[in-house]
């Protein structure tokens, strides 16, 4: 995040270090600032070609106390080059609660936006709500794979949770792990190794159970595979024969100075190779023993990460066991990372024309131009066109951040805790840091520094009540009062109770409304634009150059999280930056030229130059 003024004082926050992943896109960094703080050799970088400016580098979490409003105050603008939801709606808040416009950005491979939000103006970042990260039925991650990504996720949020993980945690493999009507099942829990059993009788004994034992209980119920390819069990006694000790004399060696990994003991090299299921096989028996024999310490509180390769080499192994199994194509440890990680790779061109486009936004700003737009990097162009400007949306009305508007939860009163109602709606879904909850005019819950030892521990002892039975008790036509000090948000919830929700749709128990997606509105005769995120949302005018049902996706976290996709209605007019700032914006607005046709290469509009519009080739 920076602070720009026409004086030239630049604030910023980051409180990431360098690492080698962000060398090839982040221009300022070199090889040498490996493991140092972003923001200060970000400082240091900018001041060797502007050395008369003055830089205040925080290396530092901006949701920390320090970062409040009278500090946002200060500044003209904020940028924000944030990767993460919370954060992004974190400054939202500050920017709308100090009054400081704010240019938002965010890239995922060759998508980019940037986003202008001036409050009362526009829309604030979070007028429209973000979308939830893709998630799937259990059912078809338990029982009916189709892709390799079910696959991946059964791999990684069942079977390694299972026996990596937090053994209380509940796990859809619970449901059959206790089962003793199978002859190798005849023990209270599968998942315990007994004392007699060596790493890899216990790990072929798990390979049994979920492969191939699991399987055959799934396929005894006829109805599931009517219309279904039935999957095939799998026992390793039929894809490894030997005892992998014998085939791989140095199994049983881990040399504790290097991080363990089964690929590196099989000497498997190349993560771009498709493994057989012979060599999946020996991996995941090889990265089970290796977990439990060189990394023993963190059994019990492991869940999946991305960066850890043993990790990966077991997820990936176990994934395509299970995708031979349901007939799914196998995929190599490089791509099932990427699946897992949910892994884009970043692309540099993409970031280069993002933060060059919120600069132009930014200078906008400062000199109280008026004439916003937000722009979209798409993947295929769009009538030859890769940069979609569009005027900013009216702020929405149903909005709970910038309109206050309250919303309404339905939720099981009798059933649902405190605790559930603080961590998935007013923390996850409402993004507060340290909220404050009333009812009427008492107080239930509330996070803070200087709390009393009575209040910590009634507000505690609150947070184990159902919301009925709580000293002042929260029932259906109960309003409550929802505030995050540090954000200056306050939020009112309307409660509605639910006995029953439908425990796949519905899996929290609770649903949250009244934060809807803003009709399509007419602003008098300049561009209309839609708000909906719906993408069945017809429009109101015809395109002049994007087609009408062209999708955009809205980045709201910098990973490969599935993003909001919006249709553009059409191209907004471009607008001259030399303008002065009082002139009536209207006359400003030139229609962008039309593009030659039989130019097929990167187009990149410069609808703010004189020349009304520009274009340049990639090369
Ligand atoms: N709460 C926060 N406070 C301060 N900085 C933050 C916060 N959340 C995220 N950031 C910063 O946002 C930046 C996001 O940039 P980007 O995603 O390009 O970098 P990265 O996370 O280093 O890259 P990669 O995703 O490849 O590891 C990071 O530098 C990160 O430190
Ligand atoms: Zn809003």
């Amino acid at each position: 995040m920076q602070h720009y003024t026409f004086d030239c004082i630049y604030l910023q926050i980051d409180m990431d270090t360098i690492e080698v992943s962000n060398l090839n896109r982040q221009f300022l960094f070199r090889q040498s600032h490996v493991g140092q703080s972003k923001a200060k050799v970000a400082r240091d970088a900018v001041l060797r070609f502007r050395p008369h400016i003055s830089i205040t580098p925080y290396h530092a979490n901006v949701k920390d106390s320090d970062f409040n409003v009278n500090f946002f105050k200060q500044f003209n603008v904020v940028l924000n080059g944030l990767d993460n939801l919370d954060a992004r709606r974190h400054v939202n808040r500050l920017c709308l609660a100090a009054e400081v416009p704010l240019v938002e950005s965010g890239t995922t491979g060759f998508l980019g936006q940037v986003t202008v939000h001036v409050k009362g103006k526009t829309e604030c970042y979070e007028c429209q709500p973000k979308p939830a990260p893709k998630t799937y039925p259990v059912c078809t991650i338990t029982s009916t794979p189709s892709k390799f990504v079910h696959c991946i996720v059964w791999a990684k949020d069942l079977l390694f949770a299972k026996l990596f993980g937090d053994k209380n945690q509940e796990n859809d493999l619970n449901v059959r792990s206790n089962d003793s009507c199978s002859s190798s099942e005849n023990k209270n829990n599968v998942f315990e190794r007994s004392d007699d059993e060596d790493w890899e009788q216990y790990g072929r004994r798990i390979y049994d159970h979920v492969f191939g034992y699991n399987i055959e209980l799934a396929l005894s119920d006829e109805e599931t595979w009517k219309n279904r390819t039935k999957p095939r069990p799998m026992y390793s006694r039929d894809v490894l024969p030997d005892k992998m000790t014998q085939q791989n004399g140095n199994a049983d060696k881990t040399d504790d100075l290097s991080p363990a990994s089964a690929m590196a003991s099989l000497g498997l090299k190349n993560p771009q190779d498709i493994w057989c299921l012979m060599e999946n096989t020996r991996v995941f028996l090889e990265a089970l023993k290796l977990f439990f024999t060189s990394r023993k310490k963190e059994i019990g509180n492991l869940s999946f990460d991305k960066d850890d390769q043993l990790a990966v080499e077991f997820v990936t192994a176990a994934a395509n066991i299970r995708a031979a199994s349901f007939n799914i194509p196998l995929h190599s440890l490089f791509e099932a990372k990427g699946i897992a990680g949910n892994i884009v790779h970043a692309v540099a061109t993409t970031n280069a024309i993002v933060a060059g486009l919120i600069v132009i936004e930014a200078i906008k700003v400062l000199k109280k131009d008026g004439c916003y737009r937000m722009t979209y990097c798409l993947e295929h162009p769009s009538k030859k066109m890769l940069l979609m400007p569009v005027e900013p949306f009216e702020p929405n009305k149903s909005c709970c951040v910038c309109s206050q508007t309250p919303l309404s939860l339905e939720i099981n009163t009798h059933r649902s805790k405190l605790r559930d109602f603080v961590e998935k709606i007013v923390k996850a879904k409402l993004g507060m840091n340290s909220p404050l909850i009333m009812c009427g005019l008492a107080l239930l819950y509330e996070v803070g520094d200087d709390l009393e030892k009575d209040m910590i521990e009634n507000y505690t002892a609150n947070l184990e009540k159902v919301l009925s039975e709580l000293p002042s008790p929260v029932t259906g036509g109960t309003m409550l009062t929802v505030e995050d000090l540090q954000q200056e948000f306050t939020c009112n919830i309307y409660i509605k109770h639910r006995e029953e929700f439908d425990e796949e749709k519905e899996p929290d128990e609770m649903v949250l409304s009244g934060w809807t997606q803003a009709p399509p509105e007419k602003k008098d005769d300049k561009t209309s634009i839609g708000n909906g995120a719906s993408t069945s949302k017809s429009l109101p005018t015809e395109p002049m150059y994007a087609q009408k049902d062209t999708e955009v996706k809205e980045i709201s976290d910098g990973t490969a999280s599935p993003g909001k996709k919006r249709k553009l209605p059409e191209f907004s007019e471009g607008c001259t930056l030399d303008q002065s700032n009082d002139a009536d914006e209207t006359m400003n607005h030139k229609k962008i030229q039309k593009l030659d046709d039989d130019d097929d290469d990167l187009v990149m509009l410069d609808h703010w130059g004189k020349d009304t519009c520009k274009k340049q080739r990639s090369q």
